[in-house]
């Protein structure tokens, strides 16, 4: 088992930087720009104050993108806010020149380790049997064609997501989430921060719950494509998982039930080597109409 993160280690994950996102003059930052669909790869931006810089990222190929064009970051809408065919779900920050940011890309918050699983998953992805799924600060933003087949046309704010309330970079969820083709399984590469302690050196269960619950939501959500809440959670932790980890959650959908979707998960590092935790689920599409169809799950809860 590696050795457990200390917060301090410049050795760790923070490495390279704790600029606080969002946050200008604490140093380089950086910051990701205008994505509009889960398979583009943003680019970053090292940014120090008043100077904006354009770095180029490797794509999955390994050929380099071409730096982004140069974006301005404050938050001025360009146009009114009205739906438009990218950003049509989301909030009103979506039609800002760089909101929402998606922070479901490397930042300097993100280990080596991290950084290179993630690249693995992106060159995985690139023949579309899977897709990264762009992840905001805010909830309303997430999956938004989902959400927007759930609950319509945003056109404010959503609530603020649980594992994006570090601002931190590395000190919280440093997380992407990518969906299989078969929209029945979601995958969440996972570097647990450290601000997620509970016993020394190891991340607190619940973090381990939330990231479960996440991944097994997310899973839900693509299946049900309208809202879902999870009614049951059961996890069993079989080993403690180091701060500073990067951990992949895998969920699949089991079987469906009429409301029910039937979830498992495993947690596991990324060779595989050991299992974190293990854990079943059961998600409720909240639909209003409480159809009991064993056969089809309702593609749009929202309107039937
Ligand atoms: C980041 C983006 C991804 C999202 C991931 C995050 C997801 C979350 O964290 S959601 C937040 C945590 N979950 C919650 O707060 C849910 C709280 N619970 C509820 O709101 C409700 O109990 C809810 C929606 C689950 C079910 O309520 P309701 O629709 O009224 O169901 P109800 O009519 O009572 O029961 C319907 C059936 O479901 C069963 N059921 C209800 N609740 C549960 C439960 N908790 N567990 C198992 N079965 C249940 C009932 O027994 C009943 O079964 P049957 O038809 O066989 O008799």
């Amino acid at each position: 088992m590696s050795q457990p993160w200390e917060p301090g280690d410049t050795r760790g994950p923070l490495m390279g930087g704790r600029g606080g996102r969002g946050q200008r003059g604490l140093g380089p930052v950086i910051q990701t720009l205008n994505v509009p669909s889960g398979d583009s790869v943003p680019q970053l931006r090292h940014q120090s104050p008043g100077v904006t810089t354009a770095v180029p990222v490797p794509t999955p190929h390994g050929a380099t993108a071409a730096p982004h064009p140069t974006a301005t970051t404050d938050c001025v809408p360009t146009a009114p806010l009205t739906p438009s065919p990218v950003c049509c779900c989301v909030s009103p920050q979506a039609l800002c020149s760089v909101s929402p940011q998606d922070l479901a890309v490397p930042n300097t918050g993100w280990s080596a380790a991290m950084c290179e699983q993630f690249q693995r998953l992106l060159r995985r992805a690139a023949d579309g049997s899977w897709r990264r799924i762009p992840s905001y600060r805010r909830g309303l933003d997430y999956l938004p064609e989902v959400v927007q087949m759930a609950v319509g046309v945003v056109t404010r704010p959503g609530p603020r997501l649980f594992l994006r309330s570090v601002d931190e970079e590395g000190a919280g969820f440093e997380y992407a989430i990518f969906l299989h083709a078969s929209g029945h399984r979601t995958q969440c590469l996972c570097q647990l921060g450290p601000y997620l302690e509970g016993h020394h050196g190891f991340a607190h269960g619940g973090a381990i719950a939330t990231l479960i619950d996440s991944t097994v939501g997310t899973c839900a959500l693509a299946v049900a494509k309208a809202s879902v809440m999870t009614a049951k959670l059961s996890i069993s932790y079989l080993a403690p998982v180091p701060v500073g980890a990067v951990v992949v959650a895998d969920s699949r959908m089991e079987r469906h039930e009429g409301r029910k979707i039937f979830l498992s998960c495993h947690v596991r590092d990324t060779k595989r080597d050991t299992l974190y935790a293990e854990a079943t689920g059961e998600d409720m599409w909240c639909c209003g109409d409480g159809a009991g169809d064993t056969e089809t799950i309702p593609q749009n809860c929202a309107s039937g």
